[in-house]
């Protein structure tokens, strides 16, 4: 159980000390947590109540980058006008972030101030180790802690088999643990990354166990914090969205509908991701700009050949490689029409300033 005398911030997964009161009247703003985003605004959580909230007229502005705007996960701060609006986002401790989707690239943020990421993945027939990759790419670099939960090993064929290749094709610091999700004895393993003030994303396609682990995790508590899971007409268990959920082991987790399709943005590296040692063995290979494919003296080839560089994993590599380039390359495009555009509308404003003088 939550410890009664901390902060209700922690609860909804502030930690550290409180940032001092904005300067002119402190006792007329407060700090919430951003639990979700609407069209029409914004639901805050101050870690008593849930409660709407409006963007102060600046975060409207069409010129703002999306990624300055008040985003799932921020804390902020809110004035007591009716409605209540947010005037400013205090300094995010991590940002997940993704490849807006549509033709406009940008990067979308998924969610911010969030302590841990647990990639979810059943040990059955959707047990995907690139797909893993994948999650793990894009959190590295966020500031967020990955955790691969693997589960369904009750009910598994060869859990140690599963673990074992995963082992080897994702980063030693990253802890990989193989659950039964409906079992809390099993789930304990999690415990010590749920703490208070920690905030925890799971992500992981459909029907991998999300829900489970949630209302596991949960515990006795389900009904009192809100069951995740409700019964529907047909006697079916259905997922109600819930933004911010609080654990009985005191952190939260943050349940939110954007991370299930990954896009990369086209600004994260291979270098020192889960494909380092690939792009160390590439400079050893005799030319510099190698295609591994043909040429004399190239060590990705040899490591291949003789076994030290596993092949699904070369061409895993290959892949993430191609769209990383397509992505980076969407993102120069749109970066250089920007530019035209600025220097369009400085080279229209100086023609307006020469007919019409300075204004
Ligand atoms: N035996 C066993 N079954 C599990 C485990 N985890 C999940 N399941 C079952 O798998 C099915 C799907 O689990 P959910 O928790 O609904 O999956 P989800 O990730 O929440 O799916 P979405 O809500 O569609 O995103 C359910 O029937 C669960 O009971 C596990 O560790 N062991
Ligand atoms: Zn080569």
């Amino acid at each position: 159980m939550a410890d009664p005398t901390e902060s209700p911030l922690t609860r909804i997964g502030w930690h550290g000390a409180l940032p001092p009161s904005s300067d002119d009247d402190a006792d007329d703003s407060r700090i919430a947590r951003v639990i979700a985003q609407h069209r029409a605004g914004y639901e805050l959580h101050d870690g008593v109540s849930a409660f709407n909230a409006q963007p102060a007229p600046r975060f409207l502005k069409p010129s703002l980058d999306p990624a300055e705007r008040p985003a799932v996960g921020d804390f902020v701060r809110v004035n007591r006008s009716k409605p209540p609006s947010i005037e400013q986002i205090l300094p995010r401790r991590s940002v997940l972030a993704r490849a807006a989707a549509g033709e406009r690239h940008q990067r979308q943020l998924i969610a911010t101030n969030i302590d841990t990421v647990m990639v979810i993945s059943g040990l059955d027939g959707d047990f995907n180790p690139a797909r893993i990759e994948r999650y793990l790419m894009l959190i590295e670099g966020s500031g967020a802690r990955a955790v691969v939960v693997l589960t369904k090993a009750d009910t598994a064929g060869d859990a140690d088999a599963a673990m074992a290749e995963l082992r080897g094709r994702v980063p030693v610091q990253t802890a990989i643990h193989a659950v039964n999700a409906k079992s809390a004895d099993s789930v304990s393993v999690l415990l010590p990354l749920l703490g208070p003030g920690t905030s925890t994303v799971l992500v992981g396609s459909s029907g991998v166990g999300k829900s489970t682990l949630t209302n596991t995790l949960l515990g006795e508590s389900r009904q009192a914090t809100h069951a995740v899971r409700e019964t529907d007409s047909r006697g079916r268990h259905t997922t109600t969205y819930r933004a911010l959920i609080q654990l009985p082991s005191g952190g939260c987790l943050i349940d939110t509908p954007g991370m299930r399709e990954i896009k990369l943005t086209g600004e994260e590296s291979l270098d020192g991701s889960q494909f380092g040692d690939i792009e160390e063995l590439a400079e050893d290979c005799r030319f510099g700009d190698c295609s591994h494919l043909s040429e004399p003296g190239c060590a990705v080839r040899t490591a291949l050949e003789d076994g030290r560089l596993d092949n699904d994993r070369w061409h895993n590599y290959l892949k993430l490689r191609d769209e990383l380039a397509a992505a980076a390359d969407s993102l120069e495009t749109q970066l250089r029409r920007k530019s035209e555009a600025r220097v369009m509308t400085k080279a229209l404003g100086r023609r307006l300033d020469e007919k019409y003088g300075r204004h």
